[in-house]
């Protein structure tokens, strides 16, 4: 279970991207967090997985603080949690079965890490789950010459392949088309459901949060503004969401989200 308490993050530039941001996600839940440009969406994910280092606030994932760990409890902490980037984050020129099994870069020695002798075990998992995510057969093709949609699927295998107890996704269908994005959110379900672990995603597009999500996330100037179910996500919740960050530039309070007052699953301060 990932259990983030409170999480604040002030860049050295002052932005202040979260505000004391708390959640919980655990099971095989599918959680989308979804919010306006600058709500703090991507910050929250880097935060989670220590790319971005948070101001204060606390982080555990089945009950283990991954704030202020030392680099090699970090580097073994990160094994845990499997990252899904918008762009990929693929090494190019190198082939489909050689980044896949760079998930697995972290469970090996440093001599065998730079030789990328990988144990046959490790050989076998990424080739099945290269078949699992539809790619089999493309063992070989270099990064480069496969489509968007196939190389989110290498992005994929790649977090899957570490065996995490978490994927992390950070907008993975920015760059795809309708049907494609589609096709990976679909993907996404599945596996949260056949590796029984938690999906958190960040998402620009409501409609696939709607239809893919088991819960929806909404962060509004650094601040959690809604949380419920897909159905719950009414045009009023919607507002809010959208709203926020406009009436918090222009509120010298800063307390501007959940001004309505009116509808209970409006969260008006961190919990
Ligand atoms: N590296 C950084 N240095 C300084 N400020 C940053 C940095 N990254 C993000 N910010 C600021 O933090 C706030 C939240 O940004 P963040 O990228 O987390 O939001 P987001 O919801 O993911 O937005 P988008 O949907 O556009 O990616 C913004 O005000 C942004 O300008």
């Amino acid at each position: 279970m990932l259990s983030v308490e409170n999480l604040e993050k002030t860049y050295s530039s002052g932005d202040e991207a979260l505000k004391g941001v708390s959640m919980e996600v655990s099971g095989n839940e599918v959680v989308a967090i979804i919010g306006p440009s600058g709500a703090g969406k991507s910050t929250f994910i880097r935060c989670i997985n220590q790319l971005t280092e948070p101001t204060s606030g606390s982080i555990e994932l089945d009950g283990v603080d991954l704030t202020g760990l030392s680099d090699g409890e970090l580097r073994d902490q990160r094994r845990n949690m499997g990252m899904i980037f918008q762009e990929y984050g693929l090494v190019e020129r190198l082939s489909v079965m050689e980044n896949v099994l760079a998930g697995r870069l972290g469970y090996l020695s440093a001599w065998n890490a730079f030789r990328r002798d990988f144990p046959e075990e490790d050989v076998r998992h990424a080739r099945a789950t290269l078949d699992r995510v539809g790619l089999g057969g493309h063992d070989d093709n270099r990064a480069d010459e496969l489509s968007g949609g196939q190389r989110q699927r290498v992005g994929i295998a790649r977090a899957v392949v570490q065996r995490p107890k978490i994927l992390l996704v950070d907008e993975p269908t920015s760059s795809l088309d309708p049907e494609t994005s589609r096709a990976v959110m679909q993907l996404l379900t599945e596996i949260a459901a056949d590796e029984d672990i938690p999906v958190l995603i960040n998402i620009h597009e409501v409609e696939l949060a709607l239809e893919y999500a088991d819960r929806v996330v909404g962060l509004a100037d650094g601040r959690l503004v809604f949380e419920g179910s897909p159905s719950d996500l009414d045009e009023n919740a919607r507002d809010t969401i959208y709203r926020a960050t406009a009436e918090s530039s222009s509120d010298p309070d800063g307390d501007a989200e959940g001004s309505n007052g009116t509808d209970p699953r409006m969260i008006t301060e961190s919990r």
